[in-house]
């Protein structure tokens, strides 16, 4: 798939943008601050209804926004997407919001539109496909298992509607949980009748958590077929890298949802005590966690930066890969300031996945030293400057 026109009104530093866009690779240069990675994370928010940035959704409205009579400022994003089922018009707005003397507070709403027609912010996911990559994801390797976790969550809300709606559910269900745990924890509430409390939840729970939990597994299944030969070619090394799921208890993986379910069931029963006196919810698809091993060596903990890079940038591919085989089209690839990264093999491998054919991408850099004389002449250059964007 490819996004063939990207508007942009008060998102970030740009006041108004128009960009038609090649199905094929385009570069975004200019100096710092320019507003390169900025496009990406448009992109990204239009994907994943999520930022690639720290910050807050009130934060995408440019700062010198006025609004309009009446309305508070907001950014617009409107992505037209090329899909092999056809085309497809995706727009959000993201609107500051106002307290009763009108002055702005902290707080933003999101209203999204399908092909002109209002829908829900958990139905834009997945419409279009991208994966970002970014020197920061060495993270996934080296840093909190949370990052894994959300690696695995925007793989699979992208690919499948249902998973995207049953994670927002059982995070829901996690959060009402925990807050009764809570309250018999600091014995705000009478601890006769935890079980017959909690049945309700944790049916929802484990209901939920069961489907996450199968769709994780069969995800890292497919993962390890890919990622493992991946990483070999990227590192030169002759072992492959061994993906695990690593569940918050244990677990017989080779069983459906249903079965998932039950044994989940069954942990959260025999960690009853425990919970209350943690005040939350100790077991389930929130705690689990990736691991990366090579030759047996976990590589998140004892691995050199080099190993650990490579298994970053294997896992993005493999990412790629894995939208490309069960979707049946290639998701948009976004690389922000990647390549002046990466050493030259890697740089290469890179650069192979984004040649093919039928592949969009846009990368940015500040720097178009790093580019090959042969590769500038075969792509799209724009230059960024000031929140505006310049044919090269
Ligand atoms: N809501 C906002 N309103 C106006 N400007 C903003 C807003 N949010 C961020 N900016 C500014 O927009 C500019 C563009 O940032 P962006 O990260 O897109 O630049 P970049 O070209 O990718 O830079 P670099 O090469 O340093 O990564 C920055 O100066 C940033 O401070």
């Amino acid at each position: 798939m490819d996004v063939s026109h990207l508007t942009l009104r008060d998102f970030r530093n740009y006041q108004r943008l128009e960009l038609g866009l090649t199905p094929a690779i385009t570069l975004l240069y200019g100096p710092n601050a320019a507003g390169k990675t900025s496009i990406l994370e448009a992109l990204f928010f239009l994907a994943t209804t999520r930022s690639t940035r720290v910050s807050a959704d009130r934060d995408l409205v440019r700062w010198d926004a006025l609004g309009e009579a009446g309305v508070p400022p907001f950014a617009r994003m409107l992505a037209e997407v090329q899909r092999k089922s056809g085309p497809l018009r995706l727009e959000v707005l993201v609107q500051r919001r106002t307290d009763e003397d009108g002055q702005l507070t902290a707080a933003s709403s999101k209203l999204v539109r399908i092909d002109r027609r209002p829908a829900r912010a958990i139905d834009l996911v997945g419409q279009l496909r991208v994966v970002l990559f970014t020197p920061a994801d060495l993270v996934l390797v080296d840093g909190p298992p949370n990052e894994r976790r959300r690696y695995l969550d925007i793989t699979l809300s992208q690919l499948d509607p249902h998973y995207v709606r049953t994670l927002a559910h059982y995070q829901k269900i996690a959060q009402q949980r925990n807050s009764l745990l809570r309250a018999w924890r600091e014995r705000r509430r009478p601890l006769r009748a935890v079980d017959d409390e909690l049945a309700y939840w944790d049916q929802e729970l484990t209901a939920a958590g069961g489907y996450l939990l199968a769709e994780r597994l069969r995800a890292v299944h497919e993962l390890n077929a890919l990622v493992g030969p991946l990483y070999q070619q990227i590192s030169g090394g002759s072992a492959p890298l061994l993906v695990a799921y690593q569940p918050s208890l244990e677990l017989e993986t080779n069983q459906n949802a249903g079965g998932l379910a039950n044994q989940l069931a069954a942990g959260l029963r025999a960690a009853r005590r425990d919970e209350v006196a943690r005040g939350q919810t100790l077991l389930g698809p929130h705690r689990d966690d990736l691991v990366f091993r090579v030759d047996g060596v976990n590589l998140g903990r004892y691995g050199s930066r080099g190993q650990q890079r490579s298994v970053a940038l294997a896992l993005k591919l493999g990412e790629a890969e894995l939208m490309r085989q069960r979707a049946g089209d290639a998701p948009v690839l976004l690389l922000d300031d990647m390549l002046s990264e990466l050493d030259a093999q890697r740089r290469a491998h890179l650069l192979e996945t984004i040649r093919r054919p039928n592949q969009q991408t846009l990368l940015t850099a500040t720097d178009l030293g790093i580019f090959g004389a042969e590769f500038l002449a075969n792509i799209t250059r724009l230059r960024v400057e000031e929140g505006r964007v310049y044919p090269s």
